[in-house]
């Protein structure tokens, strides 16, 4: 079902926020972060949320029965809601081999995210037939929660289990099968899809096998009511924390952790939501909305290069996703360009010595709302005490 593709991997990735304990933090919730080892071919030593490629085990249509042997009913409807709810970005609409469709890849991807957290941090997220009370996302008036479980399968199962769905994917249909449960897709909700620009697909392999390091990815969002035990893998992650999105930005600016942009985006948006239950409200009233692809597109101009997002003044009407062109040259300096083309999404990702005055705050100019309708990320962290943008 080609999930290496001829010019990127097709992989999902889980933001996790948790309920936090320390009503002290500004933000009533901490995000987990891991760190990947500095082995990593990609994004060695880069922290991010856990998550990864997506194997054909997550598509197989095995997952019917398993689905359907824990409630019939409940599948036949959530079933019935993913084949409706609208295209959806490419990595979910496009055309798969016949056995691998008998799923929606909506699922599909929410099984490949919980696996990969499963594996790479030991959160499990399941529900067995003993959960009676599955949210449905298809009866949002009814939801007033959307939370996620976590399933139980005994401490001494655990680390078997987790091993050998880390070595073969198709150990996590087996082992929900022995354990009478299910992934919990439905507190899933889809956030957002990034696909790796060419240029660092290029630089990271250092060669242009770097095509086989891009990586179309789809962003899921959970919620939990209470921060559960994880531990990092030790090979593919080697740290792991939980921190309030405000601790984690000023981190990233004071060199503690390192974020790449599309994590820092990300963070950022949470930036707009101080209380969980913010983020839950928001998260219910997206259960029929899709995401747009983001795909950043490089620009070189006068003084400085810069990232740009789709609904910038400046985003190509025809991105070179298969980078077959140059980089985009845009004359100009970086105070002029943002003078002249007043709609941001943009990150700045490198300027000239003579602006340091030229002072952003986490590098993001962003103004516009996106074709989703997702919040934008807030760019402002003079309430962190960091230094206000001008420009
Ligand atoms: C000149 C432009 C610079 C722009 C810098 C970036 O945007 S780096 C982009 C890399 N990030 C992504 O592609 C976001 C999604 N990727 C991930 O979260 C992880 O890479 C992964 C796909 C989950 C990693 O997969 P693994 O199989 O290696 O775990
Ligand atoms: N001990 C370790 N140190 C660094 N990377 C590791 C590792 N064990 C596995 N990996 C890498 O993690 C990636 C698998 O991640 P995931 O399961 O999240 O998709 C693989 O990378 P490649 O995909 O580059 O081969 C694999 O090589
Ligand atoms: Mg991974």
């Amino acid at each position: 079902m080609a999930t290496i593709l001829k010019h990127w991997r097709e992989a999902a990735t889980l933001i996790i926020a948790a309920k936090s304990k320390n009503i002290a933090n500004r933000y009533s919730y901490e995000i987990l972060m891991l760190k990947r080892s500095g082995k990593s071919k990609f994004m060695p030593s880069l922290s991010v949320f856990p998550g990864g490629v997506a194997e054909e085990a997550d598509f197989s249509p095995e997952w019917m029965d398993v689905f359907s042997s824990i409630d019939n009913d409940i599948w036949t409807r959530t079933f019935a809601h993913f084949s409706k709810v609208g295209q959806g970005p490419p990595m979910f609409s496009r055309q798969r081999d016949e056995h691998f469709s008998k799923i929606p890849s909506e699922v599909a991807f929410r099984i490949c995210a919980i696996r990969e957290t499963f594996e790479e941090c030991g959160i499990l997220l399941t529900r067995s037939s003993n959960d009676n009370k599955i949210n449905l996302l298809t009866e949002a008036s009814n939801v007033s929660k959307n939370y996620g479980k976590i399933g139980n399968i005994g401490i001494s199962d655990f680390e078997i289990w987790r091993e050998k769905v880390d070595k073969d994917a198709t150990q996590f249909i087996k082992m929900c099968q022995e354990f009478n449960m299910v992934p919990d897709i439905w507190s899933l909700t889809e956030w957002s899809n990034w696909l790796t620009p060419v240029t660092v697909a290029r630089r990271s392999s250092g060669t242009d096998e770097g095509s086989k390091r891009r990586y179309d990815t789809a962003f899921f969002l959970c919620l939990l009511d209470t921060i559960p035990d994880a531990v990092h893998d030790d090979k593919e992650t080697v740290h792991l924390q939980w921190s309030p999105p405000d601790e984690l930005i000023k981190s990233h600016l004071e060199s503690k952790v390192k974020l790449a942009p599309p994590q820092i985006y990300e963070i950022c948006r949470f930036l707009n939501f101080k209380d969980i239950e913010e983020l839950n409200e928001f998260c219910l009233t997206r259960i029929n909305k899709r995401v747009t692809r983001n795909f950043p597109v490089p620009a070189v101009c006068d003084d400085g290069i810069f990232i740009l997002y789709p609904g910038d003044d400046l985003y190509p009407e025809d991105p070179d996703i298969y980078g077959a062109k140059g980089p985009l040259i845009i004359s100009g300096t970086l105070r002029e360009i943002h003078q002249k083309y007043p709609h941001h999404n943009r990150y700045v990702l490198k300027d000239k010595e003579s602006h340091r005055d030229f002072i952003y705050d986490v590098k993001f100019l962003c103004n516009v709302t996106q074709g989703d309708e997702h919040v934008i990320p807030v760019t402002d962290l003079s309430f962190l005490g960091m230094p206000r943008a001008r420009f």
